[in-house]
């Protein structure tokens, strides 16, 4: 199959707009591999593995192409948040997280389908939440926003209004580290940021 050089790794939109911002053409591919992961392993662990697993089931299917990967967990307390299964669940979290800090981390795999040649690595944030009363909770978790998302809240969405402050990389809580990402793609011949010719002089 021809594809872009770039290739997207993912089903989430978020990751997709944020790659988009770099105005690199891309292709999106969804691969559906099995996210079950052992519960020891520590959490950035979970996140490189997860992530080189989505980029190594895409690129296993190509001839050529940069594959990215990537995975976004909530931490709390030792324990990992993933997506909620029900409002319930989201109802939960929320309580949880609610007027305390936590840490999310993001994990990106980057992988040269030709040679199957990789770099992977993470970043964490700590994302200080206010505290939200009950009903503030049920409403959140009534605008749906939360069900999809690790923690069950999208800081870039309605969010924004329950994170009091972060301490690291806002695109790591968003689930992509651009800055780490584009180091690594410098590794593979794509550069986001590069002099042509005419601006040298
Ligand atoms: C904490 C947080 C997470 N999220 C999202 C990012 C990820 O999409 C999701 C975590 O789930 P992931 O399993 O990392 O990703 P995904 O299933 O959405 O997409 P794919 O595996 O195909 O790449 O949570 C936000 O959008 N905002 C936030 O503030």
């Amino acid at each position: 199959m021809h594809v872009n050089k770039l290739v997207l790794a993912s089903g989430s939109p978020r990751r997709r707009e944020l790659l988009s911002g770099l105005g690199l053409p891309f292709d999106v591919i969804v691969s559906d591999v099995d996210e079950t992961i052992e519960e020891q392993m520590p959490p950035e662990e979970m996140v490189r593995t997860l992530a080189y697993r989505k980029a190594s089931a895409v690129s296993n299917t190509l001839q050529d192409g940069i594959v990215i990967g990537s995975d976004t967990i909530v931490v709390l307390d030792g324990q990992v948040l993933g997506k909620p299964v029900d409002e319930q669940d989201a109802r939960s979290m929320l309580s949880r997280l609610q007027g305390r800090a936590h840490t999310v981390y993001s994990g990106v795999a980057v992988i040269e389908a030709s040679t199957g040649r990789h770099l992977v690595g993470h970043r964490s944030t700590l994302v200080h939440m206010r505290s939200l009363t009950d009903a503030e909770i049920v409403a959140y978790v009534q605008t749906g926003e939360p069900m999809d998302k690790a923690g069950s809240y999208a800081i870039q969405g309605i969010g924004s209004t329950i994170v009091d402050r972060i301490d690291g990389d806002y695109f790591t809580v968003v689930g992509l580290p651009m800055e780490l990402l584009a180091s690594m793609l410098t590794s593979f011949g794509i550069h986001v940021l590069k002099a042509t010719e005419d601006s040298k002089r």
